[in-house]
């Protein structure tokens, strides 16, 4: 296992190999997790890195060479791209999107046979990443290391920031320089690094306007359209306006993802494959309004609103000349 301050000099020479953008990026703060700013971040639904966690030192023997040995012969869910991209879609939309045409592909396989697939990839053929709901079909080895995450600590942060119940863990193994396109969820998050390095941009839920989301009746619902590869400002001119965060994690670092808050997570390339686990929970209910409602809260309302109207006029086609005519030359 490496100790902190070899990943420490890790991280900062990480740092120098991510790829630049074209908008800023301001490092996350990396404290203890017993640090009281580390405490008030998270009370405020701000990012942080948390060292020193223990939420998944059991598993930071987790290699894909140890996990392909001891996870048993289950199946996994394993996505397919033609190129390093991941974009999620939701397959209950695409009806509502005839012309949609799914970016990704996925199959079930063991986990031995995605590893000889990773292992024997060459350059031009598909990039995988298994995704998997953590389950009781891995084998006894992994159910005690799972067992021995830190839940003491987790709970008790779920507890004192008031959030609804833990919906998942995902266990994400993925190749080299994959990367998730910038989307939110409407989940907490605490996305625990357990091998490899992962570099996530941030944005606050405030840059709504500068990301230009799918409409919420798309498949690619919380997804930006933005590809940051090859950004398109004449389509999406507000992109100039985007300032972003960053946050480079190695084996035991712990992020803490805010509700609604913009990312895109990379493995970064040269680094090899990557294992991660992540712990969603159910974002707390909002005891009462305050005023100046907060912008996570005004993107709630705004796919309220979407969904609404779309419900209403039960034609997605006739949505977007509705919010025009609402809109155009009358609020802009
Ligand atoms: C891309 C992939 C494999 C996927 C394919 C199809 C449906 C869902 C998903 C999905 C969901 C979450 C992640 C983890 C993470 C991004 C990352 O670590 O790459 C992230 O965004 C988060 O923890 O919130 C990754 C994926
Ligand atoms: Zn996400």
């Amino acid at each position: 296992m490496a100790s902190a301050s070899v990943v420490d000099s890790q991280l900062n020479e990480v740092a120098t190999k991510v790829k630049q953008y074209h908008f800023p990026v301001e490092s996350i703060p990396r404290l203890s997790y017993d640090d009281p700013e580390a405490e008030r971040l998270i009370r405020n639904e701000e990012p942080v890195i948390l060292t020193g966690t223990n939420l998944v030192a059991s598993a930071l023997q987790w290699s894909p060479e140890y996990l392909s040995n001891n996870i048993g012969h289950g199946t996994y869910t394993v996505y397919s791209s033609k190129n390093h991209k991941f974009l999620y879609y939701d397959d209950k939309k695409i009806c509502k999107v005839p012309t949609f045409t799914p970016p990704t592909t996925h199959q079930d396989m063991t986990f031995q046979d995605f590893l000889n697939k990773v292992t024997e990839w060459k350059e031009g053929e598909p990039y995988n990443y298994l995704q998997q709901s953590l389950n009781d079909s891995v084998g006894p080895q992994i159910v005690q290391d799972f067992a021995a995450f830190n839940w003491k600590w987790i709970s008790d942060e779920r507890a004192k920031n008031n959030w609804g119940a833990l919906t998942s863990n995902l266990l994400l193994v993925g190749m080299d320089g994959v990367v998730t396109p910038v989307h939110y969820d409407e989940q907490q998050n605490f996305f625990a690094q357990v091998h490899g390095f992962k570099r996530f941009l941030l944005f606050d839920p405030s840059m709504f306007g500068c990301l230009y989301p799918y409409p919420v009746f798309h498949p690619h619902d919380r997804q930006s359209q933005v590809d940051f590869d090859n950004p398109d400002f004449d389509r999406f001119p507000r992109l100039r306006e985007l300032k972003g965060r960053q946050a480079i994690l190695g084996p035991g670092d712990v992020l803490y993802l805010p509700v609604y808050w913009w990312h895109q997570v990379e493995s970064v390339p040269g680094y090899g494959m990557t294992v991660s686990v992540n712990f969603w929970y159910k974002s707390g209910p909002t005891e009462k309004i305050v005023y100046p409602l907060k912008p996570h809260q005004k993107v709630a309302m705004m796919r309220n609103i979407e969904k609404m109207i779309t419900e209403a006029l039960n034609n997605p086609e006739e949505v977007p000349p509705l919010l025009q005519d609402m809109v155009l030359g009358r609020y802009t």
